[in-house]
């Protein structure tokens, strides 16, 4: 039995409150075995059915993690194109990925195929399945926070492109790619707010009374 007191309790409370998403990475690799205890910690994550749908692919060459960042590179142009006047000049001062700096590339898919958990709880809600890996990932970023360790999180990609670059069998759909190292510095703002582009609101916009 453990229990946890009000200094843990504030602690976590100052984890959630400084847990960034992190563009700006210092180059010093991460500890050997760090990203593995990472992964383990996220590990422990609910999945529905205990289906364990998350699949992890460090991407340690370099000629594949170029190409990831040539798909970035086009995917960000594109993305600017949707945007006009003020905020396309916003958009562009934006710093959307720490791929060049980051000492570890992490790409992570669901997999759909998997007869772990025998099905339960997928049935009438197949997306299950990514919400498990995404409360993995949820725990990794918190998990590598309370570490010093920085995640940023990278979706400005071609899930296709992607696939296609680092060869994982076709029934895994790619979630999200991570670019995990230490981070420049810390902050507890989000850096979109800084930067003007979107506001923190009142959680009580987002709640209903039913
Ligand atoms: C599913 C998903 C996908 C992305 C993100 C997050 C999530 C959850 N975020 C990070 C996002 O911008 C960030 O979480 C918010 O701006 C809030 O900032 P903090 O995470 O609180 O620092 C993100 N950031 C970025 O610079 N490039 C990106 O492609 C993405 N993609």
């Amino acid at each position: 039995m453990v229990e946890f007191d009000d200094t843990f309790r504030r602690q976590l409370r100052e984890l959630f409150v400084w847990r960034r998403d992190v563009r700006h990475f210092r180059t010093t690799a991460l500890p050997d075995g760090a990203v593995e205890r990472l992964i383990e910690t996220a590990c422990l994550s609910p999945s529905v059915g205990l289906s364990q749908p998350w699949r992890f692919v460090m991407v340690d060459d370099a000629a594949r993690r170029r190409a990831v960042i040539d798909d970035f590179r086009a995917c960000n142009a594109e993305a600017l194109n949707c945007y006009s006047g003020e905020r396309a000049s916003r958009y562009a001062a934006l710093k959307l990925s720490g791929l060049e700096q980051a000492p570890c590339h992490l790409a992570i898919f669901a997999d759909k195929a998997s007869d772990i958990g025998h099905g339960l709880g997928r049935a009438t809600m197949p997306e299950t399945t990514e919400y498990s890996v995404v409360a993995a990932i949820t725990a990794m970023w918190l998990a590598a926070r309370a570490e010093g360790i920085g995640i940023g999180w990278v979706s400005i990609l071609s899930p296709e492109r992607i696939h296609a670059v680092l060869d994982v069998p076709a029934s895994w759909k790619f979630i999200a790619y991570l670019c995990i190292g230490y981070p420049e510095a810390e902050c507890d703002q989000p850096e979109l707010e800084r930067a003007k582009w979107e506001s923190r609101r009142n959680p009580d916009e987002f709640t209903l009374k039913r």
